[in-house]
C-alpha cells in the first residue's frame, strides 16, 4: 500500500479493528456534542451534495448509530430457504417489542436488494442485548454467521457488486478486496447455483495479512475460480495465458482505499480526526488504482469505482481525470433505472478544492491560485515537497462527462452509511478482445488539467498534452510487464509456497478416484498443490481451467498468489495403516465440489439421530449407533473417508431445515465426524439447541495404561483430530436441488 502522509485512510487497513465491545463503549463514551467537526461541516456545505435545507437530518443521521444489516448468502435456493426461517420463525416474534417505555420494530429487508435477502435491525445494540425476542435472534445471526449463511455486511457496502453485473462466465478482477465482503457477492453471482462455473475471480489486497483475512472470508463460500494475490493495485501485473495472450477481465471492482467519513456513524474517531487533507492525499493513489483497472478492462467491459467517502476529491475528480486521459475510450453508465428502490443522489459536475488545518478550511478555486499561495508561503507543500495534482479541480469539460451518472449514497435517505459508487464501461465490444493491455498512460502523466475536447471522435483523435505536473517515479512505475517466453524472475520476497498441479495418473489421485468412484466429469486434471513437483503430500486443491491456465502461465511469485482454487482433499495423518487404500477426506470446504462428481453409492444418507451419536461423542464405536441401514452400511464399508447426507427433519430432539453434506472418517471400530470443534458446537446448537459435544479426548495416554487403552488408542490413531485447520463452514444443500447446494 502507498504511503499516506498525515492521516491514515480508514479503509486503508492498517489499523487494527476494534472489538465489539470496544466499540459499544466508544459509542457509550460518545455524547452528542463529541460528533462535532467545524471543518468537516464547512467543507460539505461548501461542496453541496445535497439542498441546504437538508443539512440538520444529514448531521443528525450521522450522529446516529448505525443499524445492523446483514445478507443472506449462497445459492438462490438455498438463500430463500434460510430467508423463509427469519420471516417464518423470528420475525413473528419480534412484534411489539417493548424497552424502557418504547417499542422497536421487528428486522425489515432492505427493499432495494434483489431477492429481498438483505435485513436491516433498527433496534440499538443495547434492546438487542436486553429483550428475549431480539437475542434469541442474535443467537440464530451468530450461528448462521459463523458458518456462512449470513454475512454481517454495511448495507451500501452491498451496492458496488450489485452494479457489476457478473455472469458466471466472466473473467473478474476485485482490485482492493479485503476483508472480503463484496468478493463474496462476486462469488455468489459466478456461481449461482452452484454449478461448475467457467468464471474467474482474482481477490487482490496490498496488505498481505489481510489478503489472509480474504482467504479464510472465502473459505465460506469456495470456488475453483478463485485466486487472491498479494499486490499494490495500482501496479497490478500483467497476466500471461497461453498463446502469449494477456489476460482482459470482464469486470473489475475498484473499492478504493479512502478516507471513510461515509463511515462516520461506526468509525467514531473521525469525528476528531476528519480533514480535507484526507481525500487530497488518496486522490492520486485512486487514481491510479482506477487507471490500472482501465487498462486490464476488456473492451465492452464494466468496470465499479466505489469509495465510503462524499468527498469529492476521490470521487467525480478521480473519475472525471481518468475519464480525460483516455478520451472516448470509456463512459460513465447510466444505472438509474436499476435497483430503483434505492434512494441515490447524482453525481457532481462542480466542486471545491481545499485544505484544511484544524477548523479553518482554505479554499483555492483555481489550481493556479494553489500554486500561488504556495509560492508566496500561505500554504505549504507536504513534507514530500509535492504539492496537490491539478487533477483535483473540476475539469472545463466536467458537464460533458456525465458525472450526475455517478451516485452518492446519504445516510439521511434510508438510513445508512454514505458510499460514492461509479460504474464505467469501456467502448468496443468484447468480441473485438485483442487480448493486449493498453499501455499504461497514467493521467498524471499528462496534462490532467487540459481536458479533452468535446465530441466522442474529435476526443478519440486528440493526442494527449505534455505533462504540466512533475510526476515522480513512484507515479509513473509501469506495471509488471509479461514477457511470453522468457523465464520469468522470482521475487525472492514473496513467501507463499509455490503451486503445481499433479499428475492425475499419479498413486494417490488412483486412490482416491477409485475411494469415490468419481465419474468422467470428475476433473482429474485440475488438481493442485503447494509445491514445486505436483507431489500430493497434504492437501489438494481443485481449481477451474481458466485458474490452471493462469497458474501454469505465470511465476507464482511474479503475480503473488496467496491462494487459488478450493480445497478439495486433505490426507490423514495415519501412514502406518497401510490397509486404508484411500488416505484422503474431503474437508468440508470442498465437499459440495467433489459431490456432482461421485460414484452412485457414495453418499450415505443418515438422520437426525446418527448426527447426535456423531457430534456427542469425538470417536463413537459402531456399536453406540442404533440397529438400521446406516449402522449395516457403516460397519460393511472400507475404513477411510465417507461423505454422509444429513436429511433435513426433526427428530432425535433437533430439527435440520436443510439437508447437510459432511464428511466422516470410518475407522475400524469407531466414526469421528471430520469438522473442528468450534463447528461441532455451532452445528449442535443449530441443530439440538445447545451444545451436546464432549470435550475431545486427551491425546496422550500415559505409559502405564497403555494395555488397557488399547483399543480406544487405535482409533485415536487412526483418526486424527482436525482442530484449528480452519475449514470453513458446514455444507448445507437446498432442499429443492442438490446441485444448488451451497458449501457455506
Ligand atoms: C475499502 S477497503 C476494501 C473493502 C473490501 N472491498 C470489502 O468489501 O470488504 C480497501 C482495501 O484496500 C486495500 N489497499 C490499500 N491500498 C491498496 C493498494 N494500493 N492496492 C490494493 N489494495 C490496497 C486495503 O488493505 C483495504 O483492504
Amino acid at each position: 500500500m502507498g504511503k499516506h502522509r498525515g492521516r491514515k485512510p480508514t479503509r486503508g487497513g492498517t489499523r487494527q479493528p476494534q472489538s465489539r465491545d470496544d466499540r459499544q463503549s466508544d459509542w457509550n463514551a460518545f455524547t452528542g456534542t463529541d460528533k462535532i467537526n467545524v471543518a468537516f461541516e464547512e467543507y460539505y456545505k461548501a461542496q453541496e451534495i445535497m439542498s441546504e435545507g437538508e443539512w440538520p437530518s444529514f448531521m443528525e443521521s450521522l450522529r446516529k448509530e448505525l443499524p445492523v444489516t446483514f445478507r443472506v448468502t449462497g445459492s438462490r435456493a438455498h438463500a430463500e430457504t434460510i430467508n423463509d426461517i427469519i420471516k417464518e420463525s423470528y420475525v413473528p416474534n419480534m412484534q411489539n417489542v417493548e424497552f424502557e417505555g418504547q417499542k422497536y420494530d421487528p428486522p425489515s429487508q432492505l427493499p432495494w436488494y434483489p431477492g429481498q435477502l438483505a435485513w436491516q435491525i433498527e433496534a440499538p445494540k443495547r434492546v438487542v442485548r436486553k429483550t428475549e425476542p431480539f437475542k434469541n435472534f442474535q443467537r440464530f445471526l451468530v450461528g448462521e454467521t459463523e458458518v456462512g449463511n449470513l454475512s454481517r455486511q454495511e448495507a451500501v457496502s452491498m451496492i458496488p457488486p450489485l452494479f457489476l453485473d457478473v455472469e458466471p462466465h466472466h473473467l473478474c478482477l476485485d482490485m482492493c478486496a479485503a476483508p472480503g465482503s463484496k468478493t463474496a457477492q462476486i462469488i455468489e453471482a459466478l456461481n449461482p447455483h452452484h454449478t461448475t462455473s467457467t468464471g474467474l475471480l482474482i481477490a487482490n489486497d496490498s496488505d498481505y495479512k489481510r489478503t489472509h483475512m480474504l482467504v479464510h472470508q472465502t473459505g465460506r463460500m469456495p470456488s475453483r475460480g478463485l485466486i487472491v494475490t498479494n499486490f499494490d493495485a495500482s501496479m497490478y501485473p500483467s497476466i500471461k495465458l497461453s498463446g502469449g495472450k494477456t489476460l482482459q477481465f470482464d469486470r473489475i471492482l475498484a473499492d478504493v482505499p479512502c478516507s471513510g467519513d461515509g463511515t462516520l456513524r461506526k468509525n467514531l474517531e473521525i469525528w476528531g480526526k476528519w480533514g480535507a487533507a484526507d481525500g487530497n492525499s488518496l486522490h492520486s493513489l485512486q487514481l491510479r488504482i482506477l487507471e490500472r483497472a482501465m487498462n486490464m478492462l476488456k473492451p465492452g467491459g464494466r468496470l465499479v469505482y466505489s469509495t465510503c467517502s462524499f468527498n469529492p476529491s476521490e470521487d467525480e475528480a478521480v473519475i472525471s481525470a481518468a475519464l480525460n486521459a483516455r478520451p472516448g475510450k470509456f463512459h460513465i453508465v447510466d444505472v438509474s433505472s436499476q435497483l430503483p428502490e434505492l434512494k441515490r443522489r447524482q453525481g457532481l459536475a462542480s466542486w471545491k478544492v481545499g485544505t484544511s488545518k484544524g477548523e479553518k478550511v482554505n479554499w483555492y478555486e483555481t489550481f493556479e491560485d494553489y500554486r500561488a499561495a504556495i509560492e508566496n508561503g500561505e500554504e505549504k507543500e507536504n513534507d514530500r515537497g509535492k504539492g496537490l495534482p491539478k487533477s483535483l479541480w473540476p475539469p472545463t469539460n466536467a458537464t460533458e462527462l456525465n458525472l450526475e451518472r455517478c451516485m452518492r449514497l446519504l445516510p439521511h435517505d434510508q438510513n445508512t452509511g454514505g458510499f460514492f459508487v461509479c460504474v464505467l464501461e469501456k467502448a468496443g465490444s468484447s468480441s473485438s478482445t485483442n487480448n493486449a493491455e493498453e499501455a499504461t498512460t497514467s493521467s498524471l502523466k499528462r496534462s490532467a488539467t487540459s481536458p479533452a475536447p468535446s465530441g466522442e471522435t474529435k476526443r478519440a483523435r486528440e493526442k494527449s498534452p505534455e505533462p504540466e505536473v512533475p510526476v515522480t517515479p513512484a507515479e509513473t512505475t509501469p506495471a509488471p510487464s509479461a514477457k511470453p517466453g522468457k523465464k520469468e524472475k522470482r521475487d525472492l520476497t514473496f513467501k507463499e509456497d509455490p503451486l503445481s498441479y499433479v499428475s492425475p495418473e499419479h498413486e494417490e489421485v488412483k486412490s482416491i478416484i477409485e475411494r469415490f468412484k468419481f465419474k468422467d466429469t470428475f476433473p482429474r486434471d485440475n488438481l493442485m498443490v503447494r509445491n514445486e513437483y505436483g507431489d500430493p503430500l497434504r492437501t489438494i486443491y481443485m481449481t477451474n481451467d481458466i485458474v490452471k491456465e493462469i497458474i501454469q502461465n505465470n511465476d507464482y511469485t511474479r503475480i503473488r498468489v496467496v491462494s487459488a482454487g478450493v480445497k478439495c482433499f486433505a490426507r490423514q495423518d495415519s501412514s502406518q495403516r497401510t490397509e486404508i487404500r484411500c488416505k484422503w477426506r474431503t474437508p468440508i470446504d470442498g465437499i459440495l465440489e467433489v459431490l456432482p462428481h461421485v460414484g452412485e453409492d457414495i453418499v450415505i444418507s443418515a438422520t437426525i439421530r446418527e448426527l447426535r451419536t456423531l457430534l456427542e461423542d469425538h470417536y463413537p464405536a459402531l456399536e453406540k449407533f442404533a440397529e438400521g441401514p446406516w449402522k449395516t452400511l457403516m460397519t460393511e464399508r472400507d475404513m477411510g473417508c465417507e461423505i454422509v447426507k444429513f436429511e433435513a427433519g426433526s427428530t432425535a430432539g433437533g430439527e435440520l431445515r436443510l439437508p447437510m453434506y459432511l464428511p466422516v472418517w470410518k475407522a475400524k471400530m469407531s466414526l469421528s465426524l471430520m469438522i473442528d470443534k468450534r463447528e461441532k458446537s455451532i452445528l449442535s446448537l443449530r441443530t439440538f439447541g445447545e451444545d451436546i459435544c464432549k470435550p475431545p479426548p486427551v491425546q496422550k495416554p500415559q505409559q502405564d495404561k497403555l494395555d488397557a487403552q488399547k483399543q480406544a488408542e487405535e482409533i485415536v490413531e487412526e483418526v486424527p483430530v482436525i482442530e484449528g485447520e480452519g475449514e470453513g463452514g458446514i455444507a448445507l444443500a437446498g432442499e429443492a436441488a442438490e446441485e444448488d447446494a451451497v458449501n457455506v
